[in-house]
């Protein structure tokens, strides 16, 4: 069964279908990627899926339960989590309570019973510690723990945000743009944690720009023209059709469209 199912999703901004019938699905350990030029609606589409943006139509369901306008929060706790095109790291705080900052997200309802019980919030911290340096080490920065976050490389940043995205244990991970802004040897990085978080059951919806990347390991790519669905299949099949081929020429990633990974 699949994990993520978008049905009909669409959204208008002052006339403007952003996100018009826009239908896919994502199963366990799947990766699957969201392309198209420049303003084709693919934020828009990640911002309706993770709760930050209601749909004008449509319906998105996580594990069959309905959860279309459903707060981000509730969509963590529920296991959907996202990383955001622009970095979301706090450069002033060590790598670990950049991670820490993560867990928070599923400690609100419970001061309460912390203030009545400081024993056990001890034994939560701590949990959450030992949890977080486990995140650290599978996006191999461990060494990096106590550095201030401010001084890592571009590529470790991105790995950084991943892995508080994972302090919630998602069963589904939206990465948008993840190799953003990264040279060839941090992609690759990102690349192998991505297939290895996949390879352990977590499913991946990608939002990427950089096309061999997303021709390298991506299951499935559904792509967007103007909002709408325009193509979907494997790698191959999607890099060799008409019109996706049309929809990125005359674009800067016209290259990328026929890259063959
Ligand atoms: N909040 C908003 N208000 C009005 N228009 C918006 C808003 N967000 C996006 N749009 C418009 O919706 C369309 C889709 O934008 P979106 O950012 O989703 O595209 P994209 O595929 O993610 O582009 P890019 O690859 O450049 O990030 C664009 O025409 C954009 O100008």
């Amino acid at each position: 069964m699949s994990l993520l199912v978008v049905d009909g999703l669409g959204i208008t901004f002052g006339g403007l279908k952003a996100v018009d019938d826009v239908s896919f699905a994502v199963a366990p350990g799947e990766i699957v990627s969201v392309i198209g030029p420049n303003g084709a609606g693919k934020t828009t589409l990640f911002n309706m899926i993770s709760g930050i943006y209601r749909p004008g139509r449509g319906r998105v369901s996580l594990n069959g339960t309905d959860v279309t306008e459903t707060p981000p929060h509730k969509l963590a706790e529920m296991g959907l989590s996202r990383t955001f095109q622009n970095l979301q790291i706090f450069q002033d705080m060590t790598v670990l309570d950049n991670v820490l900052a993560g867990y928070h997200l599923t400690e609100r309802g419970s001061i309460w019973a912390d203030l009545l019980a400081l024993g056990s919030m001890r034994r939560r911290a701590d949990k959450a510690r030992e949890g977080a340096r486990g995140l650290l080490a599978r996006v191999r920065l461990d060494k990096a723990a106590e550095q201030m976050a401010g001084n890592l490389s571009y590529g470790a940043l991105k790995r950084l945000e991943i892995a508080r995205a994972l302090a919630l244990g998602p069963k589904i991970l939206l990465l948008d743009e993840p190799a953003a802004g990264c040279n060839a040897v941090e992609s690759e990085e990102i690349d192998r944690l991505i297939a290895e978080l996949a390879a352990a059951g977590i499913a991946i919806l990608l939002v990427e720009h950089d096309m061999k990347m997303v021709m390298r390991i991506s299951n499935h790519i559904v792509v967007l023209d103007h909002g709408e669905k325009i193509a979907e299949g494997d790698p191959a099949t999607v890099s060799r059709d008409p019109q996706v081929i049309a929809a990125y020429l005359g674009t800067e990633n016209a290259e990328g469209a026929h890259a063959d990974g």
